[in-house]
């Protein structure tokens, strides 16, 4: 079984309305642990690669992995850039062997957007491969970068339209009230429901996307505090919320922190509690098992996709 795209992916997901869930990986045991746990509960899976993660561990490396996964698991995994900030590392990951990339244009004007969306487009789709695309603005942490509230937007309906229309791409990352990172919420999680109800209703059929829908569960947050960890005022989406954006033309549901979270719970306390400890091995099986269980609650309680194969 090759890599695959998202299309055929996000069609079974619209119609049977639930989200397929598209994980960030860094390294190995990250991979190793999403990619069990997609295969024991038969659902499909979107490894996503950042910027950051691809100067973390080099493409060569990543695509390698992935590759092993695949043949590893017999699953159809479809491998997506997350966050592309311009054509060329588009082009770079179109050339090197992923299955679908992001295009974020959502810092430009709507038209500088749309042209430089369009131009992925029309070389991804040369080469076979998906585009998603990000109209409106997502606060929080991106690539190292914060952008404050102020400078966050939510996406306009019929702007969403003429995009999806003039550019061509495959899906589009909407921004609703979600933000990247541990801190979305100030006060009570909310976010736009009527809005996303409007782009589904005006744009039928066609995938959307949610990024910053981690839920941050409070578990994970208190176990890292509790080893010596410092993450104070933490909050993320509620998985109830996920679970209905899932049936109002979501089909692809982005999830980083809530990894971080698990793999850094799971560290802290095995080195707190076995000190003496110091065979890497020691402590990154745990953490592995630890993305696995995360990555199985999510396939069961927020996007709703085991045995979707
Ligand atoms: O959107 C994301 C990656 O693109 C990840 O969002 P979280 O920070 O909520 O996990
Ligand atoms: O949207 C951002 C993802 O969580 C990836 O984060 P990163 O750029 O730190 O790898
Ligand atoms: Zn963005
Ligand atoms: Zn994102």
């Amino acid at each position: 079984m090759p890599l695959v795209t998202s299309k055929a992916m996000f069609e079974k997901a619209y119609e049977n309305q639930y989200a397929v869930g598209a994980f960030n990986v860094n390294n190995m045991e990250i991979i190793q642990g999403i990619v069990d746990a997609a295969k024991e509960e038969q659902s499909p899976l979107i490894l996503q690669v950042s910027a950051g993660a691809r100067k973390y561990a080099k493409h060569i490396y990543l695509i390698k992995l992935v590759e092993a996964a695949v043949e590893d698991s017999g699953l159809p995994i479809c491998l997506h850039l997350d966050h592309g900030d311009d054509f060329e590392i588009c082009k770079s990951c179109v050339d090197g062997g992923f299955t679908s990339v992001m295009i974020d244009g959502s810092k430009h004007s709507f038209e500088e957007n749309i042209a430089l969306t369009k131009k992925v487009v029309e070389y991804a789709h040369a080469h076979g491969v998906t585009v998603e695309a990000e109209l409106g603005r997502l606060a929080g942490v991106e690539d190292a970068v914060k952008v404050s509230s102020k400078d966050a937007s939510y996406t306009d309906p019929d702007q969403a339209v003429e995009f999806v229309e003039r550019t061509g791409v495959d899906s589009l990352a909407i921004a609703i009230g979600t933000s990247h990172g541990a801190y979305k919420f100030k006060g009570d999680p909310t976010l736009d429901f009527e809005r996303l109800e409007k782009i589904t209703k005006l744009l039928p059929q066609f995938p959307l996307v949610l990024h910053g829908a981690s839920t941050v569960l409070p578990e994970f947050v208190a176990k890292c505090n509790q080893y010596g960890g410092s993450i104070a005022g933490a909050q993320g989406v509620p998985e109830a919320m996920l679970l209905r954006a899932g049936k109002l033309g979501v089909c692809k549901i982005n999830i980083d922190t809530d990894l971080r979270l698990a793999m850094t719970a799971s560290v802290r306390e095995h080195l707190a509690v076995n000190p003496s400890d110091f065979d890497p091995r020691q402590y990154l099986k745990p953490a592995r098992e630890a993305i696995k269980a995360m990555v199985k609650h999510k396939i069961r309680n927020v996007l709703n996709s085991s045995n979707r194969l």
